[in-house]
């Protein structure tokens, strides 16, 4: 290993031969057992343990629940062609509730290899990881995984593997065509006429995958082998007197080898011939299979003669035939060889992919021009940090034993955090001061304040749980940096020069929608809990961490998996203390509907004459429509910035696009108060912006589109009413959802004292009361998360999937069979309050059988009115007057009170004494 990691030191200052790839999958489908085979390729283990050994997955959770939970680097060498290359692999979990971790890989990586279970095909995961690698522009290559499933489980013939492959790379190219597709018009902002025309100018010939081009590796990761078709068109040219070239193109095609002429002839299907695809390839690999899985040593041995392999079979013991197939398959179709070699070739070098991937990571109005690439100046370093990696400082200096001299300030068993961080540009050398580049700094205002220098200290090579100490790390290569922890939280951008933005940070595709309050069990130990959230919180992207007014300390997760994680990583190595977790608490929202019994205007808006007439403020609330609400969703980060400077803040740039499509989509909806986005006040509440504040009142207020310079006396206080109404509901004091609050008079008497200070508290209460009375005066709603399910089951144990589903309040959306696997796919939404424990109780209901994948969706408001109670004499008799067991929007609001220890209405056992002594009577 140690020569490895010296020729690596050496070639990383070659950047063209250096190749980033991650490795992306729905859970399962094989990236772990892929990754040890190509580590394997290093001698770092031996490919007799690969596969099992499972390298990258070093978490002993990892390991005992064999899911992957975190991305992890290593960096590897291959020679081809007498060239020598430098490939930084980072393996990525497959599971959604470590979506941020796969964000962290596709952010760092130039190409990524997209592995897919040929009988699962495409699931959940593997649309959404497509997604990921498209934004990002990484050069992909497919690998279809676990074709000896077709063979073993299966059973199917080569003609039928053959079509089984072609259907699932068409899921895989129809995903693909739809991402593309939505891409175009998007980019385009066209009606609905020219997007066609610009579907058939756009080119999409490079997107897809194709055998025949090379970027489709086809094979089976468990058995160590793989292959590409040029593999076996070299290896058959000569033999079939045919050109590599062309048989190459004839291999995926409707071909079939003419032996008689030798040559490829089309039209292999109409003439009901097996294609050269059959013929040359799963033709050789089913026979290898059967005669292993039959132990015919005999034929084995003949085989092995006949592809030139040095392997023999065993006479005749009764040996591990698992042994015998990796023997022979890693012998003659090497996966590692198949995959680097497509790597190499596929995946562009980070010198060339440099301006594409700096595009993609700087926010468009934050580019700057002056951001050239260089390979080896250490004045023109830039850096990304995607991640900080926990390790205990015992471990790190186990891997570099100058830090015994460097620092004293860790404890041994203290964990401290390594910068996960890829060199865009220049060489970072140890011993050097950058700087780290915060959110807010802008190379045109030079704002110095947002620059703060830091000292890198040590450099390493990551070698999954190894860090190799390097001195200097050049453009291009993936490495661990010492020296951050206290600067970093989650992501960071370096920069030696004063030229560099901000790189935007992860994208977060699902908000954290899990809480639990979490206290240590022994009192005395809150300092130990407030260190370990702390860097809990640096070092997973999507926990949130709040202290709630009531001094609890409440983590906010994606799912349970997650949640049991952090609560473990918290429990042994952050804070290393006993913890009580509560219950899972979810976050709901308030809205309100549009009343079905028409009112007028003065019916529903609210008038608060504060102070004996000095302050009038008549406001009415609206719902907003779902395509407003939805495009405020999606835009929140930059309708923040919005909404700050309309409240006054400078400095900062408000995206003009942005505006520009906001104001469409609310002409193109039917919002009921017309309104223009000059008269939008402001938005809130403040981290969600789902709300918004509407001036039609005659007073003029501070607006950021208007040329007009306005003192805007009483924003402040107004705005400050309005975002403490949308904080807190009156359903449940959970934030408000989708509204339009609209001022229709804002009136202060001439005659007050402006300098009178207790005028702004008068505001301030009179809005949040109108605001509240507003929303009353409509139907109220609660909204609640979902969580879209994804399960992959067979026929049998379908049912139990259907009425576990059902029983939790959840909706099946589609339940297809995956052609030719004999599974099924159900996808479905599920309310994320009704989730808890669902994948236990789905693997004991149909023992093990059946594993969901849960991952956030979207806010829906519960259409249940949590006031109904019944009425009729047929709901009364149905019900019992309160109805409770049967409204859940009112059990959800009442325990959400309960919690907060806000008054509850709710029937107790009345008249208890008086039944027991009539049924005594009896
Ligand atoms: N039959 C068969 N099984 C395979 C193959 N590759 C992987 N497996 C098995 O599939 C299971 C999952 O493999 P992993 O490599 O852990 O999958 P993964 O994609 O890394 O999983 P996560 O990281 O948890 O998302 C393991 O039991 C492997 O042994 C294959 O080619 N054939």
């Amino acid at each position: 290993m140690s020569q490895i990691i010296q020729k690596i030191k050496e070639l990383q200052k070659k950047t063209s031969n250096i190749r980033n790839v991650c490795i992306l999958a729905h859970v399962d489908h094989g990236k772990t057992t892929l990754a040890d085979y190509l580590i394997a390729s290093n001698g770092i283990i031996s490919s007799r343990n690969a596969g099992p050994m499972r390298y990258l997955d070093n978490r002993p959770d990892e390991q005992e629940r064999k899911i992957t939970m975190k991305a992890s680097n290593i960096s590897l060498y291959f020679e081809s062609s007498g060239e020598e290359y430098i490939i930084n692999l980072i393996d990525s979990p497959g599971h959604v509730d470590f979506s941020s971790e796969t964000s962290a890989a596709v952010k760092l990586a130039d190409g990524a290899i997209i592995v897919v279970d040929v009988v699962e095909g495409v699931c959940a995961q593997t649309r959404t990881i497509l997604q990921q690698a498209y934004n990002e522009k990484l050069k992909p290559i497919l690998f279809l995984n676990k074709i000896d499933r077709l063979i073993q489980e299966r059973n199917m013939s080569t003609t039928e593997a053959e079509e089984h492959l072609r259907r699932v790379l068409e899921q895989v190219n129809a995903v693909i065509g739809n991402i593309f597709a939505s891409d175009v018009f998007l980019q385009e902002d066209m009606s609905k006429d020219n997007q066609e025309s610009a579907l058939e100018t756009a080119d999409d010939s490079m997107i897809y995958f194709n055998p025949t081009s090379g970027n489709v590796v086809f094979g089976s990761a468990q058995d160590g082998w793989g292959f590409s078709l040029n593999a076996f068109s070299s290896m058959f040219a000569e033999k079939l007197n045919v050109q590599a070239d062309v048989l190459n193109d004839a291999m995926w095609g409707d071909f079939y080898y003419n032996a008689k002429h030798k040559r490829c002839d089309s039209g292999a299907y109409s003439k009901g011939k097996p294609t050269i695809f059959v013929q040359i390839i799963l033709e050789n690999i089913w026979k290898l299979y059967n005669n292993i899985i039959q132990d015919d040593f005999d034929k084995i041995g003949i085989y092995c003669e006949k592809l030139k392999l040095k392997y023999r079979p065993p006479k005749k013991t009764v040996a591990n035939r698992k042994t015998i197939l990796k023997n022979v398959f890693t012998e003659w179709l090497p996966l590692e060889k198949s995959i680097f070699d497509r790597i190499i070739k596929h995946v562009t070098s980070p010198a060339d992919m440099y301006q594409s991937k700096l595009s993609k990571l700087i926010t468009k109005d934050k580019f700057a021009a002056n951001v050239e690439f260089s390979e080896d100046d250490s004045s023109k370093v830039i850096a990304f940090i995607a991640k900080m990696v926990p390790i205990s400082y015992r471990e790190l200096m186990a891997c570099d034993r100058a830090l015994r001299d460097i620092e004293d300030e860790y404890e041994p068993d203290e964990q401290v955090l390594i910068a996960f961080c890829r060199i865009y540009c220049g060489v970072l050398r140890e011993n050097s001061t950058v700087h780290l580049v915060k959110r807010d700094y802008n190379p045109k205002l030079k704002n110095k304040e947002e620059l703060e220098p830091v000292d890198i200290k040590r450099v390493y090579l990551m070698m999954a749980r190894n860090f190799e100490p390097m001195h200097e790390a050049h453009s291009g290569m993936i490495v661990g940096i010492w020296g951050l922890q206290k600067f970093v939280t989650k992501t960071a951008t370096l920069s030696s020069s004063k030229s560099c933005p901000p790189f935007s940070g992860l994208d977060i595709l699902a908000p954290p929608v899990l809480r639990v309050a979490v206290e240590p069990t022994n009192i005395d130990d809150m300092p130990k809990l407030i260190k370990g959230l702390k860097l809990l919180n640096q070092v997973d992207s999507c926990v949130q961490i709040m202290i709630q007014e009531t001094g609890e300390h409440v983590l906010c997760v994606l799912g349970e998996v997650h949640l049991e994680k952090c609560i473990r990583d918290l429990t042994e190595d952050y804070a290393k203390i006993q913890l009580n977790v509560s219950k899972p608490i979810v976050q709901f929202r308030e809205t309100i509907m549009e009343s079905l019994q028409k009112s007028s205007d003065d019916d529903k808006s609210v008038t608060i004459n504060a102070r004996n007439n000095t302050c009038l403020i008549k406001i009415i609330a609206s719902p907003l429509p779902q395509n407003v609400v939805k495009f405020m969703e999606s835009n929140k980060e930059q309708l923040k910035i919005f909404a700050s400077t309309m409240e006054g803040s400078s400095g900062i740039e408000v995206n003009k696009e942005l505006l520009n499509a906001f104001s469409n989509e609310l002409k193109n909806s039917d919002v009921t108060q017309q309104f223009e986005l000059t008269d939008i006040w402001s938005i809130g509440p403040k981290k969600l912006s789902t709300c918004l504040l509407i001036n039609k009142s005659k007073y003029i207020h501070h607006n950021l589109l208007s040329s007009e310079t306005i003192d805007g006396l009483y924003d402040r206080a107004i705005i400050n009413g309005f975002q403490s109404a949308v904080q807190a509901g009156p359903l449940c004091l959970e934030p408000m959802h989708g509204i339009c609050f609209i001022m229709q008079e804002f009136i202060i008497d001439e005659s007050i004292d402006k300098r009178d200070s207790s005028i702004s508290g008068i505001i301030i209460t009179s809005v949040k009361e109108a605001c509240r009375i507003a929303f009353q005066k409509q139907p109220q709603r609660l909204v609640g998360p979902m969580y879209s399910l994804s399960i992959i089951a067979n026929a049998d144990v379908l049912g139990k999937c259907y009425a576990e589903i059902a029983k939790r309040n959840g909706r099946i959306l589609v339940s297809d069979m995956i052609e030719g696997s004999g599974m099924w796919m159900l996808e479905a939404v599920i309310p994320v309050i009704e989730s808890f424990d669902l994948a236990n109780e789905l693997r004991v209901k149909t023992s093990g059988l059946a594993m969901p994948q849960l991952s956030f969706s979207n806010w829906e408001t519960i259409e249940q009115d949590p006031f109904w109670i019944p009425t009729t004499e047929e709901e009364l008799e149905q019900f019992g007057d309160k109805a409770d067991f049967e409204n859940k929007a009112k059990s959800y609001m009442d325990s959400i009170r309960e919690r907060k220890g806000l008054y509850v209405d709710k029937k107790l056992v009345e008249f208890g004494e008086k039944q027991r002594t009539l049924s005594k009577n009896k």
